[in-house]
């Protein structure tokens, strides 16, 4: 936590600033009692594993206009029309960026995005605080990224506890072995391995392969960002990771999910 890096510092400190604002309009009181009339949560560890056990890759695909360090990455940007498109291709689940500031995103997309199709959702967004994760709940989310490079241990096993006491999975998010073994210590069925560097930007898929035989078999991993070309997909799949999120590579096409339906070749 002491080196946390630049750009998650900068995010943090603008995430702190949100949540004060948005505890005074909405009390977590309030907050609370709207969570009765959200949906009920789909399985979206269950909906990978379904897709895996078939013999397919299982893809989280994301929704995603722009980011820090790529800029806008889609100018025609409508949320349902993308979440139908990739749900038509055979994804297994559907990423929104909420964040505003730095993703030019909305909880209004996710809403939207899960409307549009039966496909579970994760928030991803920068999670510090349990309101944030009663407020995924109360806009539909099916499950939370906790990234362990911004929350201490407490923090994490408490935040995970609480969204899965909301009827949630969670995904962990991962970059080095220290968090790695953070967090292994965590009771969740799956974690995320982020091949870049959110310090530098950088990305290497050697990530996710030099941490993977420090992952219990029954772990479900996912190889996060970067994943660009059919050759990317095999090299994960020959190393038996079998669950992906992308962003950029669906972003950038004409059609999201006949890309997807390309870069996994289904
Ligand atoms: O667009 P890419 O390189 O396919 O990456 C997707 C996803 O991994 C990336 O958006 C991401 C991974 N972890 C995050 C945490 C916050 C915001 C974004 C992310």
């Amino acid at each position: 936590m002491n080196d946390t890096p630049d750009i998650l510092k900068k995010i943090i400190a603008r995430k702190t600033e949100e949540i004060a604002m948005a505890r005074r309009k909405v009390p977590e009181e309030a907050l609370r009692e709207q969570l009765s009339r959200a949906s009920a949560p789909r399985g979206f560890v269950a909906a990978l594993k379904d897709k895996i056990a078939a013999g397919q890759p299982g893809v989280i695909a994301e929704i995603k206009k722009a980011s820090p360090s790529k800029g806008v990455l889609r100018e025609d940007f409508r949320p349902a029309d993308i979440a139908r498109s990739y749900a038509q291709h055979g994804a297994a689940c559907l990423s929104v960026l909420t964040d505003v500031d730095f993703f030019q995103g909305s909880p209004e997309y996710l809403k939207q995005a899960r409307a549009a199709c039966e496909l579970p959702v994760i928030r991803k967004d920068f999670i510090v605080d349990p309101y944030q994760v009663f407020e995924a709940r109360a806009m539909d989310a099916d499950c939370i990224l906790l990234i362990a490079a911004c929350l201490d241990d407490d923090q994490l096993a408490s935040l995970n506890q609480l969204a899965m006491d909301l009827g949630m999975d969670v995904l962990i998010e991962v970059h080095d072995e220290g968090e790695l073994l953070r967090a292994l210590k965590v009771d969740n069925p799956m974690v995320g391995i982020n091949n870049r560097n959110l310090r530098t930007f950088e990305v290497s898929l050697q990530t996710s392969l030099d941490m993977l035989a420090q992952i219990p078999d029954d772990r479900l991993v996912i190889t996060e960002s970067g994943i660009l070309q059919p050759e990317d997909v095999d090299l994960m799949r020959q190393h038996g990771v079998n669950g992906f999120l992308v962003g950029e590579a669906f972003m950038r096409a004409d059609d999201p999910g006949t890309r997807l339906r390309e870069l996994f070749s289904l």
